[in-house]
């Protein structure tokens, strides 16, 4: 299995290496079949040199043979490492384009993450095997042509010396099952280390770190990660030194014994120097052997992973948009989180309407962005349906219902690109300039120029956090879908601010639909209708004024002290 494992990857490896940097490997593969011939032709001109009568062919031959081995060794290297540098950045590059096609259904699987940093941390080995299938065979051809040129001196001999490829190949097998094992424990700890080390350093958490003086907690997060790590290391060390050793001494005593076979069959003085001399390079040959097969093996499950992964992913951009939907509505739907002891929403049903504007509310978790992403589509309901125009949502393919869309959700991206970037991404396809513009008016970034850097690690404009939330508000204006979900739109935005929005929401309002989650008593005023989740349930549904009726509802006690404030500030 392992050895098939093997196979596998170097093929996928070469057949990478051939699409990617074509040059190359064809470089490099012949510089590995000139290293090949190399001992072979040592040892023979070795023999002729001490044993035939004729000094100056066989001492010019191994002046070539000798002068050139280091120079190609050089070139060679080099060439393998421009080539596994030059797969690992496409590789890298791959797969950003690979996550850029994930839906958002996909995303809210924790395995996906998992598998994209599994995938992110397999180019490092897989690009590792690019060389090393041509390396495997030239390592290989090079014992067969020593196994052949100490043959043609002593059978048996030439038989123990290619023998001797066994164990270290067998050690390296062994080796590499037990890594296949060991790595992903390694980079599991890894991962937790790397994610502690990123709230250390990002500004956001690192600040919110330092203020608390709480970093050395942190701190010690990753180091207790680490050692976890270095235990696992260490032990898969210590056992591949064991394994390595074993397989040298069976491999000396290999090649002891084709020197004592040469020496026991007669071999003329010359023959044995030759032969000692094929020996030494082929136990490098075999080191070299064993090293490359060990890489493969190696980066096979990891490589395996990736592909899994990249293959997993639809091909091709998404695009298109629907920019008139007539109603959107879960109708009596039931959805509980795996692994969760209740569900979270309970046979609730809500609709809007074109030009409607409506509100989710409800405490913290009472369920609103989960009835959000059973919208969208990137939760599916356990029983009920969710229905766009009327038609079963479940049925359409991810990409066609999610064009029906404008998500803004409550972790909105902060992209530090320049201002056209950050406010294109609303949209899939190209957009123009005077559109970004559209989109930007009546914000703090509308008469900034569009090249404008965003975000002072870049050198860029430093943005505060409402500044943000209005850049992402701009995506979705830029995007101008059919339904336009907003949670919490305006949390990190000042009242006055916050007041533009919510008219200018009302005023566009007539030729789409709204959904919006806020907790502001006032905001809700502009609405249509407003579902009042509580307990997974719809507990309550109508305007603000016909669920503020009765003081003793469930709307009516969230909103009671804001509304107050509310009414004793307009006063
Ligand atoms: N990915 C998840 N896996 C398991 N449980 C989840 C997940 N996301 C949310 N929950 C749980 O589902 C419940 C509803 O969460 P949800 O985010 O929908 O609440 P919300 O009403 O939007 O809250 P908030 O006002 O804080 O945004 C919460 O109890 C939460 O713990």
């Amino acid at each position: 299995m392992i050895v098939l494992d093997a196979f596998r990857t170097a093929r996928e490896s070469l057949i990478d290496a051939l699409r990617i940097t074509p040059g190359w490997l064809a470089t490099y593969s012949v510089l590995q079949l000139l290293l090949a011939i190399l001992p072979g032709a040592q040892v023979v001109l070795i023999r002729d040199l001490i044993d035939s009568g004729d000094v100056w062919r066989p001492l010019l031959g191994l002046t070539v043979v000798v002068g050139s081995m280091y120079p190609l060794t050089q070139v060679s290297n080099g060439v393998g490492q421009r080539m596994m540098l030059r797969l690992r950045l496409a590789l890298r590059t791959e797969l950003a384009g690979v996550a850029a096609r994930l839906s958002p259904s996909r995303l809210a699987g924790p395995e996906t993450v998992r598998d994209l940093e599994a995938s992110q941390t397999a180019t490092h080995p897989m690009s590792d095997v690019a060389g090393k299938p041509v390396q495997l065979l030239s390592a290989a051809a090079t014992s067969v042509v020593l196994c052949v040129a100490i043959a043609s001196i002593n059978l048996v001999s030439g038989l123990l010396v290619l023998a001797a490829l066994a164990p270290t190949v067998l050690a390296f097998t062994l080796i590499s099952r037990m890594e296949a094992k060991g790595w992903p424990r390694v980079a599991e700890h890894e991962r937790r280390a790397a994610y502690a080390t990123e709230q250390l350093i990002q500004q956001r958490p690192g600040t919110e770190l330092a203020v608390l003086g709480s970093g050395w907690k942190v701190a010690g997060l990753v180091a207790n990660s680490r050692a976890s790590a270095t235990w696992v290391l260490d032990r898969m060390i210590r056992t591949a030194v064991l394994y390595e050793l074993g397989a040298a001494l069976v491999t000396v005593l290999l090649f002891g014994g084709a020197l004592i076979a040469l020496v026991r069959g007669g071999a003329t003085g010359g023959a044995a120097a030759a032969a000692v001399a094929g020996t030494i390079t082929g136990l490098n040959a075999i080191r070299q052997c064993g090293y490359a097969f060990g890489s493969i093996v190696t980066a096979a499950p990891q490589a395996a992973i990736y592909r899994r992964f990249v293959r997993s992913v639809p091909a091709g951009p998404r695009r298109g948009m629907v920019r008139q939907v007539d109603s959107v509505a879960l109708g009596n739907v039931t959805f509980g989180y795996p692994g969760a002891a209740e569900p979270t929403l309970r046979d609730v049903s809500i609709e809007a309407r074109r030009g409607e504007l409506v509100a989710l509310v409800g405490v913290n978790g009472a369920g609103k962005s989960t009835a959000i992403n059973l919208l969208v589509g990137a939760l599916s309901p356990d029983s009920g349906r969710v229905l766009i125009d009327g038609a079963d949502a479940g049925a359409m393919a991810e990409d066609e219902r999610l064009a029906h869309f404008g998500l803004l959700v409550q972790e909105f991206g902060r992209f530090e690109f320049t201002l056209r970037d950050a406010v294109g991404l609303g949209a899939p396809d190209i957009v123009t300039d005077p559109a970004i513009r559209d989109a930007l008016a009546g914000t703090f970034a509308a008469d900034l120029p569009l090249d404008t850097q965003l975000g002072q690690q870049w050198g860029g404009t430093g943005i505060s956090g409402g500044q943000w939330q209005r850049l992402a508000l701009a995506r979705i204006r830029l995007r101008n879908a059919g339904v336009w979900i907003l949670d919490e739109p305006t949390s990190a935005i000042d009242a006055e601010a916050e007041h533009e929005i919510f008219t200018d929401l009302r005023r566009t309002s007539a030729d789409r639909i709204t959904i919006v989650v806020s907790h502001r008593a006032w905001t809700l005023r502009e609405m249509d209708r407003i579902y009042v989740i509580d307990n997974g349930t719809v507990a309550q549904q109508g305007t603000y004024d016909d669920l503020m009726t009765d003081p003793t509802t469930r709307f009516a006690r969230l909103f009671a002290t804001q509304n107050l404030t509310h009414t004793s500030r307009s006063r």
